[in-house]
């Protein structure tokens, strides 16, 4: 259903995107997740037809995002990075004229209720007196109340509160049972990993990797807290040419990715006062991309 090939956009100091290839299912979720300045932005304007791609192609429904946009943006709801209100309307005027661009559908009215009842926002209020967390909540009702096939969402729970996350997670996951597809761009790979079945990494405008939860979730990383007796221990664990990190006076953390035969060696060789295994932690995995 979402198509991007081979897609580059470089601006002219050089920065942008290079040879973007993903494939987004129909009602599945992809999160695209990357440090500032990666690229997100920029390949979420491409989506949106609001930039011309330098080489490469998108489509949405087999039409192409540049060529097509009007028709693409039938069938697609965007909530935009930044977003940009007319102040001085409150934000039940600036819903209504959202919604009067798309036919006074009884049910986006509807839903709209629904969506602000959910966020607890305040739509008597001029949007001008309205915080970036309120705003941002706007911006979410604008976006999905519309009810769109596929839903584009450029980090959607900047500014939210870790409540107002927790429930905009909820009506993520309400909209993926509607069978929606989604492109949702984030810092967080906490929401990712709740809402998204595929995580796309990019990192200086390349595409680092593209990994289902799943595969994530079973990667093999064990990480395992460790007191030894004395600094002597320690040097003869630092010897074995583990990844040791330490925690404090004799406590360390060790990460051992794949067979455990080298942990079980070198712990054969000290004295060890205490010993766990933490539970594994699917952004350790993860943020080993970053590194
Ligand atoms: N209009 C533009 N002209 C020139 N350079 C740009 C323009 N827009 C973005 N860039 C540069 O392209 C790179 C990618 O920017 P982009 O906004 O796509 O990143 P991002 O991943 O969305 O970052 P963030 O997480 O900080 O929002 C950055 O280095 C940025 O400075």
């Amino acid at each position: 259903m979402i198509e991007v090939s081979d897609l580059s956009k470089v601006y002219r100091e050089g920065r942008g995107i290079r040879n973007i290839n993903i494939r987004i299912d129909p009602g599945t979720a992809f999160g695209f997740l990357g440090p500032n300045g990666a690229g997100k932005t920029t390949t979420i304007r491409l989506l949106m037809g609001f930039l011309k791609p330098d080489s490469g192609q998108v489509t949405i429904n087999d039409r192409d995002c540049w060529r097509e946009k009007t028709e693409v943006k039938k069938f697609v709801s965007y909530l935009p990075g930044e977003l940009h209100f007319i102040e001085n309307l409150s934000g039940l005027d600036f819903l209504d004229l959202i919604a009067g661009m798309h036919g006074e559908r009884p049910d986006i009215k509807k839903t709209r209720d629904y969506l602000v009842s959910a966020l607890d926002l305040d739509l008597k209020l001029p949007i001008r007196k309205m915080s970036k967390g309120m705003k941002q909540k706007l911006g979410i009702i604008s976006a999905l109340m519309l009810d769109a096939g596929v839903l584009i969402l450029d980090e959607p729970t900047s500014g939210l509160d870790p409540l107002m996350q927790k429930v905009f997670i909820e009506l993520i996951l309400e909209e993926k049972k509607k069978g929606k597809t989604l492109f949702m761009s984030s810092h967080q790979f906490s929401e990712i990993e709740r809402t998204c079945e595929r995580v796309g990494i990019i990192r200086e405008g390349k595409l680092l990797a593209v990994r289902s939860i799943s595969q994530l979730r079973e990667v093999e990383y064990h990480t395992f807290e460790i007191e030894v007796e004395s600094e002597e221990d320690y040097e003869l664990l630092r010897g074995s040419g583990l990844d040791i990190s330490l925690v404090r006076g004799q406590c360390y953390v060790i990460r051992v990715a794949g067979e455990l035969d080298r942990l079980w060696l070198a712990l054969a060789q000290v004295r060890v006062k205490r010993f766990r295994q933490r539970s594994l932690e699917l952004e350790e995995a993860f943020m080993d991309f970053y590194r």
